[in-house]
């Protein structure tokens, strides 16, 4: 599947839940960040104070909700020509730093960036790319193929449709 199908499905997600505040951006952001976090947890590699630094079985589906709001904050940033395209597979790869800690740190980092710069400069283009691409990277580190990363979205997005229609 290519991503232009990701973004096409989520947004049939996006109608459905259907806010469209103002605030939708920045609380979407902050809602990233949270997911990027429950990854970390479920990862548990950063517990150097316990004696269990295994994942947990959850990790590819946290992983899977910080996806849904990867290509949902581009959805958005394009509705408001904050970015002039969505990233294609032409232009995207993954973003690798060399060890898991700092990918999560770069992962947050990026985010925050994209989010300082979106409406302050003409286009954040690049800065949306590199946040995808770190997110991508973040996935091939947890160990995950890209069948596996579509597989659990597609899965935990027919579950948000779900709770959608029982009033979640
Ligand atoms: O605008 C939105 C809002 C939400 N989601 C998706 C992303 C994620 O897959 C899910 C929200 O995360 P989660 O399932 O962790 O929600 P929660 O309400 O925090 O769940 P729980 O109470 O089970 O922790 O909804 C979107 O795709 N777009």
């Amino acid at each position: 599947m290519n991503l232009s199908k990701l973004f096409e499905i989520q947004n049939g997600l996006r109608n459905h839940i259907g806010y469209a505040k103002e605030d939708k951006l920045e609380k979407m952001f902050l809602a990233f960040i949270v997911e990027v976090g429950e990854c970390a947890n479920e990862w548990r590699g950063f517990k150097y104070w316990s004696q269990n630094q295994e994942p947990k079985e959850k990790l590819l589906e946290e992983y899977a909700d910080g996806f849904h709001f990867v290509i949902d904050i581009g959805i958005e940033l394009l509705e408001k020509e904050e970015i002039k395209s969505l990233p294609t597979f032409n232009h995207v790869y993954p973003v690798k730093n060399p060890d898991i800690v700092n990918q999560f740190k770069d992962v947050i980092r990026s985010t925050i960036i994209l989010e300082m710069l979106q409406g302050v400069i003409s286009y954040v283009d690049d800065e949306y790319r590199l946040f995808f691409q770190l997110y991508l990277g973040l996935g091939e580190m947890l160990g995950f193929t890209w069948d596996q990363i579509e597989q659990a979205y597609l899965e935990k997005n027919k579950e948000n449709h779900e709770r959608q229609n029982n009033g979640y």
